[in-house]
Formats: C-alpha cells, structure tokens, sequence
C-alpha cells in the first residue's frame, strides 16, 4: 500500500448530482474531469464505461480511483487512463499520477458487462464471447466497440496489408495460409481496431461465434478458474467458439502456465478448423520469451505488420474522424496535427477530441491558435517525449550494466540500484502510471516501483554524488 499522509479525502461523486459549492476542491476538479470527458467519449461511452469510476484520496502526488470490479479497472485502464492523468495534470498541478484500483460495495451502476464472476472477484466477464444472434449470446458478453469497424479503419501505405488480411478473414474465417493471423506493430496503430473490425463483421453474419479479450484477461480468467476449480467450464467454454481472438500476446511473457493453456487451446481450435487472430507489439520470432513450440505456431499462418504512420496518413485519419464529428476542422489545424503528433493514432486521435469538445464548449471554431492554447501541454510532452525503453538504456549505460538487468530477478546493489533510479525516472519523465511502469520493468508490482521512488529521493537528499548522477541522466534524457 501507499505510504505518506492523506492530504484530501473523498467519496462517490455524480458529476450530475453534487453541487459544486458543497464540494471539496478535488471534487469540484473532479466534476470538471468528468465533464471533459464526457464531451470528449460521449454520454454512451461514459455511462458504460467512465460514470462508475469513484474518486479516491489524494496521497502525496498521487491521486486513486476506484473501480467496482476487476474487469471495468482493466478496460477503463487499457482505453482512458492515459487521458485520465492528462486531464488531472492540467486540472490540478500538485498531481502526478492517477492510480486505478478495485475496490468492492461501491455503488455500482447496473451494466451487463460490469457484474462480478461466479467466484465474485469480477472476473466473470474477462472471458467474453459474443454469438452471432443476441438471443443466442451466451452468459458470457463482449465489449467490441461499435466504432471499431472496417468502415471507420483508414487505409494507407503502412496498415494496407494487414487491413487486407483482416479482410479477408472476415470473409473466409480459418482459409489456408490465414490461420492463425498474427497481427503486430506498435502501440496505438490499429490491431485492436482491426480485431474489432473482424469481430463485428463475422458476428454480423449471424453465423459465427466470435470470442476476444486481451492476453491480460485471459489469464485472469484462467487464474480464476483454477481458483473456483472451474477449469474443465473455461477450456469448453474457448474451444466451442468458431473464431478465438487474442490481443496483447506479448503480455503472456514469463506467464508460463498461462501460455501453455493457451498453447493448448490454440492447438484445439486450430486442429478443429477454427480460426485464430492474434496480436502483439512485436513479431512471433521477436517475442523472446514465450515458449517456442507457441512462438512457432503463431509464426504458421499469415504474419501481417502494421507500420508506424506515415503524414498522409495521419492526415486522412484526422480528416475521417473530424469530419464523423461534425465540426469544422480547418485543414492547417489538421496539418499541425499530423506534424507535430506523429507517435499513433490513439494520440492523434485524443488530441483532435480535445479540439472539437473544447469548440464545443466555448461555441467557438477550431482555429491554429485554439489548438496551439488548447492542446499546449499534449504538444509540450511531445516535444520531450522520453520512453521507458530510453531511459532504461542510458541508466544501464551509465551504471555499465545489461539492458536486460532492468527486467531481471536480480537483487545484487549494483543493478538494483541503476534499476530503481530508471524506475524514479521513468515516474519523473513519463506520464507512466506506477504499475505500467512496473511492468516495463519485469513485471514489477507498483509497490516496488512506489518503494524505488521513495529510496532514490531519499538517496539522493543523503548522497550529493548520488544526486549530481540522477540529475545529469535527467538532463541527458530530457534532451
Ligand atoms: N487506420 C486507422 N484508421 C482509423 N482509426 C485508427 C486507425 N489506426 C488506429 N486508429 C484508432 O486509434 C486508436 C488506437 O488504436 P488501437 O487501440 O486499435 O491500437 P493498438 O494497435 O491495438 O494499440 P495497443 O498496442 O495499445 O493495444 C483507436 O481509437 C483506433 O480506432
């Protein structure tokens, strides 16, 4: 658990029902929070998704929010966290971080996908199948988003490809040569939109049935099967359905019983004509670190690589998406976009919501100015944007040890010590949570990366030689 003193305490808030004058500060920053939002998702995606997060304390520069269930913290972590610290930021200097927990009895609002698994850790709905008829839907629900379609997916030189064969296995599930499809590229650049996409065409038909959920939650789910000795239900339960969609294999890495139940379903489904489609942020023989046998297979079938963007494309995807809003974007605007955002499109994406929702909201049009005043911390992180994989690069080379050390086991000082100072940075110089910081380091619990923090302050308060190290890999990395 956290350390340091509770500076501000609060509890469930409707952004609709409380009163800004009866508020707290935090909860008044809160409303304001939500109501971003919610003009920036929309009220359906909001009340699905973001109206049953509760506001938490604020310890030190860390603020919590709390989420009913396991599942609804996941998806609410994977889709809006980043967003989340970004709107708190600017809202309220004094925080740093913003930390999504579960926490149980909340008042949750009723929603078919948020309600507790058979052995009430919310973990019931990790596994999701959607059938092809909703009268056929079985117990178990899916969350393909609706906007997540080959329609609203722009094609261009570096996803052409890999659109191609999404295509086609949406056409002709399990066709020789496409089985599995193994989709990878970087973060943000549409494997899970092109998963999605497959998704919601197949289920279209009404003939098929199609199960997605990310590596993460296949575990969970795996785990809590084991746990409520419901193993035998969770394995039928995967190779019944036609289609079987992972995404985010690379974090199946060091998860070795999880891998090998996957490796095994895999084989079922595969063997029984079912189609399988795959993602990850590298390609199968890239993925040190998961088994071989399971590297090989998913190597077998269709490779498809979704390129880092290109300007043309980003501004096609800046033109589709502003003209689906509605509001008239003027095309230096999107000009500046595609120049200035040029790391994926989740990014450019949020930065273009932020626009019209701030148009929006004041009634007035989207200009150069706005957006440079607007989007003025967005555009100042991306001018010094620094990586985790950057600063575990100079922190090792600076300290003369292995990159691969960063994620080791071992405890010896002379690597934990580099190891804990790139973890104090990665918190300094990202806008990282603590446990995705974590787990960029091994798979490290948030406590130990919160633990490394405090120790490197401390250390660098006793120890001036200590500090003048940190503060010059600091300014070599802030470039
Ligand atoms: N070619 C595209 N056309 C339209 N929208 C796109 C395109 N590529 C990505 N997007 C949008 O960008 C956002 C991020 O895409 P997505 O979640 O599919 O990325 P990802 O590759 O799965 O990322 P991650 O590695 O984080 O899982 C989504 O809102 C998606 O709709």
């Amino acid at each position: 658990m956290k350390g340091g003193t509770m500076v501000e305490n609060a509890q469930y808030l409707d952004a609709s029902a409380s009163a800004p004058g009866s508020t707290t500060p935090l909860e008044t920053a809160w409303i304001r929070v939500r109501e971003k939002l919610k003009s920036e998702v929309g009220e359906v995606e909001y009340r699905t998704w973001l109206r049953q997060i509760v506001l938490g304390p604020l310890e030190e520069d860390e603020l919590t929010l709390y989420l009913p269930t396991r599942f609804l913290r996941d998806w609410v972590r994977s889709q809006y966290e980043e967003r989340l610290q970004t709107l708190w930021r600017t809202e309220r200097e004094d925080i740093k971080g913003v930390e999504l927990q579960v926490k149980r009895g909340l008042p949750e609002v009723s929603m078919g996908d948020a309600e507790d698994g058979e052995d009430g850790s919310g973990e019931g709905h990790e596994l999701a199948t959607q059938a092809a008829a909703p009268e056929s839907r079985s117990d178990l629900a899916v969350p393909l988003d609706p906007r997540f379609t080959f329609d609203t997916f722009i094609v261009g030189k570096p996803n052409e490809f890999a659109y191609a064969c999404a295509r086609r296995v949406a056409e002709k599930p399990s066709s020789p040569g496409f089985n599995p499809l193994f989709l990878y590229g970087g973060v943000g650049l549409g494997k899970t939109h092109l998963m999605h996409a497959i998704g919601t065409e197949l289920t279209r038909t009404g003939k098929v049935s199609v199960a997605y959920m990310s590596a993460e939650k296949f575990m969970y789910r795996f785990i809590a099967a084991i746990r409520s000795q419901s193993t035998m239900e969770f394995k039928e339960q995967l190779r019944s359905v036609d289609v079987l969609m992972i995404d985010d294999l690379q974090f199946l890495i060091g998860k070795d019983n999880t891998q090998e139940e996957f490796f095994h379903t895999f084989n079922a489904l595969v063997d029984a004509g079912r189609q399988i489609i795959v993602s990850a942020d590298k390609s199968p023989s890239d993925l040190s670190g998961l088994e071989d046998r399971l590297r090989t297979r998913l190597g077998c079938g269709m490779v498809a690589d979704i390129h880092a963007t290109t300007f043309e494309l980003r501004i096609s995807i800046l033109e589709a998406k502003a003209k689906a809003s509605g509001t008239h974007v003027p095309s230096k605007v999107l000009e500046y976009l595609a120049h200035k955002i040029t790391t994926n499109v989740r990014e450019l994406e949020g930065a273009l919501n932020r626009l019209i929702a701030h148009a929006d909201l004041v009634g007035r049009p989207v200009t150069l100015d706005t957006t440079q005043d607007v989007l003025k911390d967005m555009l100042k992180a991306h001018d010094r944007r620094v990586t985790i994989e950057e600063i575990q690069r100079k922190v090792s080379e600076h300290w003369n040890i292995r990159l691969t050390d960063m994620s080791s086991a071992r405890r010896a000082r002379a690597v934990a010590r580099p190891r804990q100072v790139a973890m104090y940075l990665a918190k300094q110089l990202t806008s990282r949570s603590l446990p995705e910081i974590g787990r960029k380091f091994g798979n490290r619990d948030h406590t130990t990366v919160m633990h490394a923090v405090n120790r490197v302050t401390e250390l660098m308060d006793q120890d001036t030689s200590f500090a003048e190290d940190v503060e010059l890999l600091r300014r070599m990395l802030e470039g």
